[in-house]
């Protein structure tokens, strides 16, 4: 059992979740009306998010990650389908319907120097948001600050410090303690350790599951790295070209991957030697396809190894396994 989640009792109280969400962007020549491609980034996702848990959510690049968690904190406006937060559905409200949603879904992104202004010092920085959403009386701003600093595993005096005088981990923990600072309910974490070093990403994961924990947060976290998941989540989501394919219990997907391309990813993790003998592996060959033209049947048909005239021609839909995870395969794996 992973070491994140070992403590936690299972969530049960549904925080957040989607019905049929698809996102599709236009590309190519959009000056002529009606002239443009359309590229089918998220398509028909179902999911529900419990409060307290971490849904991880992986797949290859291109899989329609991002474009998913930027339309869960409404980054993005969506297509079609529902997001039910809380009980009501935010996937259509206008901005400023969305001012307290946001407030409550915030999203923390791989690189945290892109948002954060290098000629303001971290005071100010982090005191911009407590006085935008007037969220303390401005004689509670500066302890409130120090707060922040103590959660995120910063000494307070860098408060006064420049962003460019800290490392990529530190920068990463200014970014999430901005996010704290609104008090959050959900944060999509969007490939936050991606960018640092191994022992750097160890720490700043910790403090995932730390802060989760102290704050009673709820986390969907998206990374390509599966290790790196396996130890952050309670379920694990799969998606592959735009659908999820696979979502589960985190040991138990990993452990007993029901879908041939959860089973590839996992066999793909980098092992002892000792162990990959032991393992059937499937290795991926060929390219995820253009989501502008996806296959017809099962998406992942022109790669998977057990794949038949009936996973060409028709599309399977996400059901569940006795075990309570959820598949979206015509021949789920033992
Ligand atoms: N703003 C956009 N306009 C047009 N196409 C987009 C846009 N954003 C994403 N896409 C396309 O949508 C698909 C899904 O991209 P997305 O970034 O969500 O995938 P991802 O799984 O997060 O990949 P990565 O790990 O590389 O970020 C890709 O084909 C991508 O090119």
């Amino acid at each position: 059992m992973s070491e994140a989640t070992g403590a936690m009792p299972a969530p049960t109280t549904l925080l957040l979740e989607t019905n049929a969400l698809t996102k599709h962007f236009t590309v190519g020549k959009t000056i002529r009306p009606g002239s443009g491609q359309t590229l089918r980034a998220v398509e028909d996702i179902s999911i529900t998010v419990h409060k307290g848990e971490t849904l991880g959510l992986v797949g290859e690049s291109g899989s329609g990650k991002s474009t998913l968690g930027r339309c869960l904190t409404r980054l993005y406006d969506v297509t079609s389908g529902d997001i039910i937060y809380e009980g009501r559905n935010i996937a259509r409200l206008g901005s400023s319907g969305l001012k307290p949603v946001r407030r409550k879904i915030q999203m923390i992104f791989q690189d945290p120097s892109a948002s954060l202004n290098p000629r303001r010092r971290v005071r100010d920085i982090i005191g911009e948001v407590l006085k935008v959403h007037r969220l303390r009386p401005r004689g509670e701003i500066e302890g409130r600050l120090g707060e922040l600093m103590d959660l995120v595993g910063l000494r307070r005096e860098y408060l006064d410090r420049f962003p460019h005088e800290f490392s990529g981990g530190q920068r990463q923990r200014i970014g999430i303690a901005r996010a704290l600072a609104v008090e959050p309910e959900l944060i999509v974490a969007d490939e936050p350790v991606s960018a640092l070093d191994v022992s750097v990403q160890a720490q700043v994961v910790n403090l995932f599951a730390d802060l989760r924990e102290r704050l009673g947060l709820t986390y969907v976290f998206i990374a390509h790295d599966l290790a790196v998941v396996r130890q952050v989540s309670t379920r694990v989501a799969v998606m592959y070209l735009g659908s999820i394919v696979e979502i589960g219990d985190t040991d138990r997907l990993y452990e007993k991957p029901a879908h041939p391309y959860t089973k590839a990813l996992i066999s793909a993790i980098p092992r002892p030697i000792a162990e990959t003998h032991e393992r059937q592996r499937i290795i991926l060959e060929g390219e995820i396809p253009s989501p502008l033209d996806p296959p017809a049947g099962c998406k992942f048909s022109t790669r998977c190894p057990y794949a038949d005239e009936r996973c060409r021609t028709e599309r399977p839909v996400l059901k569940p396994l006795a075990d309570g995870r959820s598949v979206a395969c015509h021949y789920p794996l033992d």
